[in-house]
């Protein structure tokens, strides 16, 4: 009866595996937060257009960020603050198509640019409506406290809404660099206070981006609605999300110390490497605790 085949015997014929995406669930925000509670990683990849998004879905990729770091991996800008709403409503349509073309399960973030929510609350909707429209389940902004009345007016309205705090690119002018956030106690505090702030106002995941690992461990026990999702933030948060062009190794500068390049440790197995195989080896390495390492991926 262990036979697969005889297992899957129905009228209608063999039955796909469960592993296929006929048989998976659609990822939802329920479903990501008992992860976090039942300390299964969440896995999450950038991906800009529907070939990759189809592949890293089927890879096992929980969550797809349609990330305005497309600007700099796509359009070649030397910031994130040149991307507009209209690009990123471009590539998340993309993403989406590419995810539905594969009846894949993936649950799709698709970033606010920079511009886009900081004038009001109102244009904060207005912009999250343009991604849920086209086809985000879940909208991402950064920043602190000043950002939880926004939060809060979208999640009112039945937009889920994705955190992003410590290091926010779109801020690189005002910070000085890419650089290393929380790393004294005045800042950790203050950015201690600025998480509670975004959880309270219904934040439910939240990108923490080159904080020290000891920051985030903190952070991901003390929030218990908010699943925490690290980027150069070491190993103890709820998740792991990487920019897909620098896990490929295919990355224009010098690799960020957070990134680890998955397709240059593929086995040498001939017709074995290849992006499917580099991406399901990060997914495993996520769930299984061996990326990041804090030793060499972390603050
Ligand atoms: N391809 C790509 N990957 C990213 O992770 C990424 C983007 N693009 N674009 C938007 C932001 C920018 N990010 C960056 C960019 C550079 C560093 C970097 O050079 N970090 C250095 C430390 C620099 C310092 O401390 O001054 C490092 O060694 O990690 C980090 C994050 C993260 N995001
Ligand atoms: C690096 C991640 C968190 C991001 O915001 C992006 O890809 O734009
Ligand atoms: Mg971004």
């Amino acid at each position: 009866m262990t036979d697969p085949t005889t297992q899957n015997a129905s009228p209608y014929g063999t039955l796909p595996p469960a592993s296929s995406p006929a048989t998976r669930k659609p990822v939802s925000l329920p479903r990501l937060l008992e992860m976090h509670a039942r300390g299964e990683k969440i896995v999450m990849l950038t991906a800009y257009d529907a070939t990759f998004a189809a592949v890293a879905d089927a890879a096992g990729v929980e969550c797809i960020l349609v990330g305005d770091s497309l600007g700099m991996v796509c359009q070649g800008l030397s910031s994130t603050v040149g991307v507009s709403l209209e690009t990123m409503r471009y590539h998340t349509e993309c993403v989406t198509r590419g995810v539905r073309r594969v009846q894949g399960t993936a649950w799709i973030v698709s970033d606010l640019p920079y511009g886009t929510y900081h004038e009001s609350k109102e244009q904060a909707l207005r912009s999250a409506v343009v991604l849920m429209q086209a086809g985000a389940h879940m909208v991402k902004l950064e920043g602190g406290g000043w950002t939880a009345d926004t939060v809060r007016f979208l999640v009112d309205r039945g937009i889920p809404v994705c955190a992003h705090l410590g290091l926010t690119p779109q801020t690189v002018h005002a910070l000085g660099g890419y650089r290393v956030q929380g790393k004294t106690t005045e800042s950790a505090t203050l950015l201690k206070r600025h998480a509670h702030e975004l959880q309270d106002a219904g934040a439910t995941l939240m990108v923490l981006e080159m904080v020290p690992a000891a920051l985030s461990a903190e952070l991901t026990t003390e929030l218990s609605h908010c699943a925490t999702i690290g980027i150069g933030a070491g190993k103890d948060t709820a998740g792991q999300v990487l920019v897909l062009h620098d896990m490929l190794g295919l990355n224009l500068g010098k690799n960020p110390k957070f990134v680890r390049n998955f397709m240059a440790e593929l086995p040498g197995i001939p017709g074995q490497h290849g992006i499917k195989e580099a991406i399901t080896a990060y997914v495993q390495a996520v769930k299984n605790g061996s990326f990041p390492d804090n030793a060499l991926h972390a603050w």
